[in-house]
């Protein structure tokens, strides 16, 4: 080896030089940053427009191109070891995720243990803030203070993605709230990046009962209130905590306990969604959580390819997301990935009270029976599938389910009656339940499910306005080309409940050289996604659709709801409004009410217990 050269006295002079002159440099060009006026890039700075654009399906839907599999970018990663970020990310002392040797997903129990290691680890937090903030004083360069509003906004670049982001953002007091939660790095450096402040309640009040306690839950809120993330996270948060676990067990035993513990390859988490536009949409927000935790996920819906979908799970992701219909078209037809459900430890039916209705429960239902010890018979399983594994009870109780929407309705006593299930061993059928609790109970909700239900009577999301115009049924279209020309701010959705009417507006509107975008169940998949992107390039654009875009869909900027036909139920009213005002944006929500709509409308404002006495 080349010993290496001395350094000259001159030499160590000479840089010192350059570098006092970089630094000055480094101070001029700061202060003339500084002296800059602050215009913020967002008129309205929500943590809403964060998101859009910064993943690789752009606010969740594929774009035409990217329907072929080659083309869109659904790269299963192949398996592998753990990338080895984790272990830098957690650096002794930092953050200590449980040490004990419990191989499965579930935490219970853990809970002291845990408690402990937290406030250790925030005495630590607490007491690098301090020394943080001093060497901040001191610094020359403090004329840059961190600004909130520039950092983690939607960053194109990706600004915040090195290592550096979880330990910015434990400093970081605003986004402090998320220490509470005790998440794993490589989240609380995803939600940084996201530029997520603080949880939204439904994820306050879901995380550590689903991540830390293991449990089921039931949760219901308002449109937009971040009930994706509010299963996502721990989902994501307990596969990475038992990724670490696993790795410690392996490590301290060898190969001998690869093959226990090790569930690489397994599916582990199901997610199941009533649209395939939402199943998209989801794995693309769990995809922005999950980036650099090596997880894999992959939505399989309807109106693409099934081979092509094949070939995806080829890939063995861990998390799936889906439709009903086309899930169970390749369970019964065997496909291994979803068949060897061993190892599932995650079952979530997303926006669950429309699974209970027509179009959707028979393929459900089907799909539920798969699941390891759900009460269906062996035989009716055999019948149904040619090649379904099955494990006993014992899956049952450590798989967790979580089933969510903005309309639950459960009776007071749900969980009593669980309770009282669970205390008979003979698995009888419960009583008196409705269609939404008959299906969490078959898909498996356990006894100590927490049910976190923040529905306000009004139900509708707070920052969602309300009106409507009394006008006679041939008039609506005079209407809503007023709305449209004059009300004209963002993005605006017309629902229709029936295709004829939804064809009749479109083809008037394109008269009037209003252009739209049509989305409805009959159209080809194809279109279905094309006819989103368009609604989603254009910031006034506007989209005339059925109730299929009632639920879930989460689009950037959609300031107007129309209500050219009101819906068939208070439910679907709740979630065609909650299009608009998600997150902390505002919007509102207008209804066209001619006298053949009154009785409609008389028994929605009843259903929320409003008095519009005009109608
Ligand atoms: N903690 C957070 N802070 C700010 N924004 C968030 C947070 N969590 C999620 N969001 C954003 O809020 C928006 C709505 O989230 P999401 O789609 O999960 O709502 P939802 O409650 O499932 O709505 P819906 O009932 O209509 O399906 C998304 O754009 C999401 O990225």
């Amino acid at each position: 080896m080349a010993a290496a050269s001395p350094v000259s006295v001159s030499q160590l002079k000479r840089s010192k030089k350059s570098a006092v002159k970089k630094k000055r440099a480094d101070v001029e060009l700061l202060e003339q940053f500084d002296s800059l006026p602050w215009n913020s890039s967002l008129s309205n700075p929500e943590a809403f427009n964060i998101t859009a654009g910064t993943n690789e399906l752009d606010g969740g839907f594929l774009t035409l191109e990217e329907i072929d599999e080659s083309e869109y970018n659904f790269e299963i990663p192949s398996i592998q070891e753990d990338s080895g970020v984790t272990e830098e990310l957690l650096k002794p002392n930092k953050r200590k995720i449980g040490n004990g040797v419990d191989s499965e997903t579930s935490v219970e129990g853990e809970g002291k243990g845990k408690d402990e290691v937290v406030t250790n680890s925030k005495k630590k937090i607490k007491k690098k803030k301090k020394t943080k903030s001093k060497e901040k004083k001191n610094s020359e360069t403090d004329g840059m203070e961190k600004n909130p509003e520039i950092l983690p906004v939607a960053n194109e670049k990706d600004d915040h993605s090195n290592e550096d982001d979880y330990e910015t953002l434990l400093e970081d007091a605003e986004y402090y709230a998320w220490n509470e939660l005790r998440l794993h790095p490589l989240i609380l450096k995803s939600i940084y990046r996201l530029g997520f402040k603080e949880p939204t309640p439904i994820q306050k009040a879901c995380i550590p009962a689903a991540a830390h306690q293991g449990k089921d839950v039931i949760g219901a809120a308002e449109t937009g209130s971040g009930k994706t993330l509010a299963f996502g996270i721990p989902i994501l948060q307990r596969l990475l905590e038992e990724k670490e676990k696993t790795t410690k067990i392996v490590d301290l035993n060898g190969d001998e306990a690869t093959n226990k513990f090790d569930r690489r390859g397994f599916l582990r988490a199901l997610i199941i969604t009533p649209t395939r536009e939402l199943a998209l949409q989801v794995t693309d927000h769990f995809k922005q959580v999950a980036k650099d935790t090596n997880t894999r996920v992959v939505p399989i819906v309807g109106g693409m390819s099934a081979e092509k979908q094949e070939r995806l799970l080829k890939g063995r992701p861990e998390i799936v997301v889906g439709t009903p219909g086309r899930l169970w078209e390749l369970m019964s037809r065997g496909e291994p990935h979803l068949v060897e459900l061993h190892s599932l430890s995650f079952f979530v039916l997303d926006e669950a009270d429309r699974m209970v209705q027509a179009g959707h429960f028979h393929e459900l239902q089907s799909i539920i029976e798969m699941l390891p010890g759900t009460s269906s018979s062996k035989d009716e399983l055999a019948a149904n599938t040619q090649n379904c594994i099955t494990v006993g009870n014992v899956q049952q109780k450590k798989r967790q389910t979580f089933v969510f929407s903005a309309t639950i309705a459960l009776s007071p006593d749900f969980s009593q009656k669980l309770k009282r299930k669970s205390n008979i061993s003979k698995n009888p059928k419960i009583e008196g339940l409705n269609s939404i609790e008959v299906l969490s109970e078959r898909a498996g909700i356990r006894a100590n499910v927490a049910i976190i239900d923040l529905t306000k009577a009004s139900i509708l999301a707070e920052k969602i306005e309300e009106s409507f115009i009394e006008c006679r049924e041939e008039d609506k279209d005079a209407y809503l080309y007023y709305i449209l020309s004059v009300h004209g701010q963002g993005r605006t959705i017309v629902f229709c409940t029936s295709i004829a009417a939804l064809r009749h507006i479109s083809s008037i509107l394109s008269m009037m050289k209003v252009k739209v975008s049509v989305l409805h169940a009959q159209k080809q998949q194809r279109a279905r996604l094309k006819a989103m992107d368009r609604f989603r390039e254009d910031d006034r654009g506007i989209l005339i659709a059925t109730d299929v875009a009632a639920r879930g869909l989460d689009i950037k900027g959609v300031r107007t709801v129309v209500h050219y036909q009101l819906p068939h139920s208070a439910e679907v009213y709740v979630h065609r409004s909650g299009r608009t005002g998600r997150a902390s944006a505002d919007g509102c929500s207008i209804a066209l009410i001619s006298p053949l709509d009154k009785m409609k409308f008389a028994s929605l404002c009843r259903s929320f217990s409003k008095v519009w006495s005009q109608v």
